[in-house]
């Protein structure tokens, strides 16, 4: 039994009179449990996407029971309808446990069912259906009939259930680690489709033998007439030392250091354009001497697993989910539509929480909005007719906390895609070029969260870290851009020409600076000053 349940907060018990196994036949249940229960749970839930609208009602769309040898758990798909006029669909795993067979002090509600007490608990918090989830996976044989398929990936060879315990990492979904190496993902916000963390992860495994993602082992999900359902995924467990993020942040910090205990005049450090391609010979000895050689290795090898990645996402010509196609009226259409659609959202976004900014960021967001017909030119001026290159299946949220450093190299995580997009617009084949848009705009964050947490940890005017930034900035995306695109040709992928290849990444470093511009205003306003000087460089309104 798991520590003494806080009694205060959940004096008194919801009683039903249905037993457990019947409870979601009896519409009395249903009812009370998706109103009173439910609402008031999962809205503190870290992986409730819906904080930013106003919760409407909760409606339970499907059920599915599964049975261990001491236990019935039911699996829960909710439908959560929003004041605002949409929904968005949740998958909960229910148990129903006495006191005594507890394995922990987070419970949903204290309930009686038919005279027995006891408390609704998420599933997960059960050692005895984390084990039973395991185990259907292990075991599961190819072509069984049943509503809930549990599928067993062609690198897992494991045999037994030894250990199961939470992750217990910052995330928006929920995962296990099973037996000390192993991963399983289950999936909080679910899509009425496959999801595509599952698809791609399946292929890049069982049909590209690429490697450097966490492998894939196993998956949950449900059969339906709609297409299948994904609830879970598991994946190789990488050993690592956290993530790229972490790992830049140290470095950045390192290099701002390094300015004055190497006595660096910012004003002296030779610059360049950007996207200027540059081979490791070709960094000056100036910014070698001031940043340290390592930092560029590593951006090296990030950009040849990125090009790696992206080669085996474009490189099949059977499964048409992966083939790559050519750019056409309807792409351009669709971009078009989404990209306005979106810039509106910031605009209305940003109008609505200036008074949640002040000093640079304010200064910032009022010449984004005086700016705004510029910057919507630029989404509108995309031309299909000029493209000569590719699109394929891309990762779509690629970013430095997307990748594990493992040693002196790097595993690609978390195909999920961006998490604003519908799933259908996340599986539309774009420029891989957005995902190395995707990893500069992370390196600009590295950089200008060092800047703006340094709390005057460096003896410089915040201009003159601006402008040694900038510099960094350059050669980070000028030796991480020359390796990508050596690696992207050399495996025929069809990225274009270098016109076309800086086109494509100054349209795609907008539309993630905006889209940033959004989610930074959503969930942390004090980071939009990042994706603001973002676009404010992209653009180059303080260009003299
Ligand atoms: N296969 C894995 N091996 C090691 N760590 C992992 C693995 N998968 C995920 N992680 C860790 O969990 C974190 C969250 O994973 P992610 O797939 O991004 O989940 P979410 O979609 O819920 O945000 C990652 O940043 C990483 O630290
Ligand atoms: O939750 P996800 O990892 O799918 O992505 C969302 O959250 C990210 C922040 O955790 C956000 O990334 C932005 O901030 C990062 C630093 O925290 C930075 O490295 C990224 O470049 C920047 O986009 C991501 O945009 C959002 O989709």
């Amino acid at each position: 039994m798991a520590d003494k349940i806080n009694e205060a907060e959940y004096q008194n018990p919801f009683v039903f009179r249905t037993n457990w196994s019947d409870a979601f036949e009896d519409e009395s249940f249903v009812k009370i449990f998706a109103s009173d229960i439910l609402e008031n749970y999962i809205i503190n839930k870290r992986w409730y996407g819906g904080k930013a609208s106003t919760l409407k009602y909760i409606e339970i769309v499907h059920s599915f029971k599964i049975n261990s040898n001491d236990n019935t758990y039911f699996g829960v798909l909710l439908e959560v309808n929003f004041k605002e006029a949409f929904y968005q669909h949740y998958f909960m795993p229910l148990a129903f446990m006495s006191e005594e067979d507890l394995d922990t002090n987070t419970v949903i509600a204290p309930v009686v069912m038919n005279e027995q007490e006891g408390y609704l608990v998420d599933a997960l918090h059960q050692e005895d259906f984390r084990k039973l989830l395991f185990e259907k996976i292990i075991h599961s044989k190819k072509n069984e009939e049943s509503k809930v398929k549990f599928h067993k990936g062609k690198a897992l060879h494991v045999k037994e259930y030894i250990s199961s315990h939470f992750m217990g990492v910052e995330q928006s979904n929920t995962s296990i680690i099973f037996n000390d190496n192993l991963v399983l993902k289950i999936f909080r916000r679910i899509y009425i489709s496959m999801n595509p963390d599952y698809e791609i992860s399946r292929f890049l495994t069982e049909r590209m033998n690429f490697n450097h993602s966490p492998a894939y082992t196993g998956s949950i999900s449900i059969v339906s007439s709609d297409g299948n359902i994904t609830l879970g995924l598991m994946q190789e467990l990488v050993p690592n030392q956290g993530d790229a993020w972490k790992y830049m942040l140290e470095e950045v910090d390192q290099i701002f250091d390094n300015l004055k205990t190497k006595k660096i005049s910012v004003s002296k450090l030779p610059d360049i354009e950007l996207f200027k391609r540059l081979k490791l010979n070709d960094v000056p000895h100036e910014i070698i001497d001031w940043a340290g050689l390592s930092i560029f290795l590593k951006i090296k090898t990030l950009a040849t697993r990125t090009a790696e990645m992206h080669i085996a996402l474009g490189s099949d010509i059977h499964e048409t989910a992966f083939t790559p196609l050519t750019y056409n009226g309807d792409y351009s259409v669709w971009l078009k539509n989404r990209l306005t659609y979106q810039f509106q959202n910031r605009l209305n976004i940003l109008e609505n929480n200036l008074h949640k900014l002040d000093g640079l960021a304010l200064e910032l967001a009022n010449q984004f909005l005086d700016h705004k017909k510029e910057i919507r030119k630029v989404f509108l001026d995309f031309d299909w007719t000029q493209m000569k290159s590719e699109r394929i299946r891309i990762h779509g949220d690629y970013h430095l906390g997307q990748v594990l450093v493992n040693g002196d190299d790097f595993y690609l995580l978390d195909f999920e895609g961006e998490p604003e997009s519908t799933i259908r617009d996340r599986k539309v084949k774009q420029p891989p070029l957005k995902d190395v848009a995707g990893m500069f705009r992370s390196f600009h964050y590295a950089i200008y969260a060092t800047i703006f947490n340094s709390n005057d940890k460096y003896p410089y005017e915040q201009e003159e870290l601006f402008n040694a930034g900038e510099i960094l900035y350059k050669y980070f995306v000028g030796v991480f851009l020359n390796t990508y695109v050596e690696v992207a040709q050399g495996g025929n992928l069809n990225i274009g020409y270098q016109k076309e290849i800086d086109f494509l990444l100054k349209y795609c470093l907008l539309e993630k600076a905006v889209y940033e511009l959004g989610y930074e205003l959503n969930s942390r306003p004090r980071w939009s000053v990042i994706p603001l000087t973002g676009i404010a460089s992209i653009m180059e309104f303080n260009k003299v």
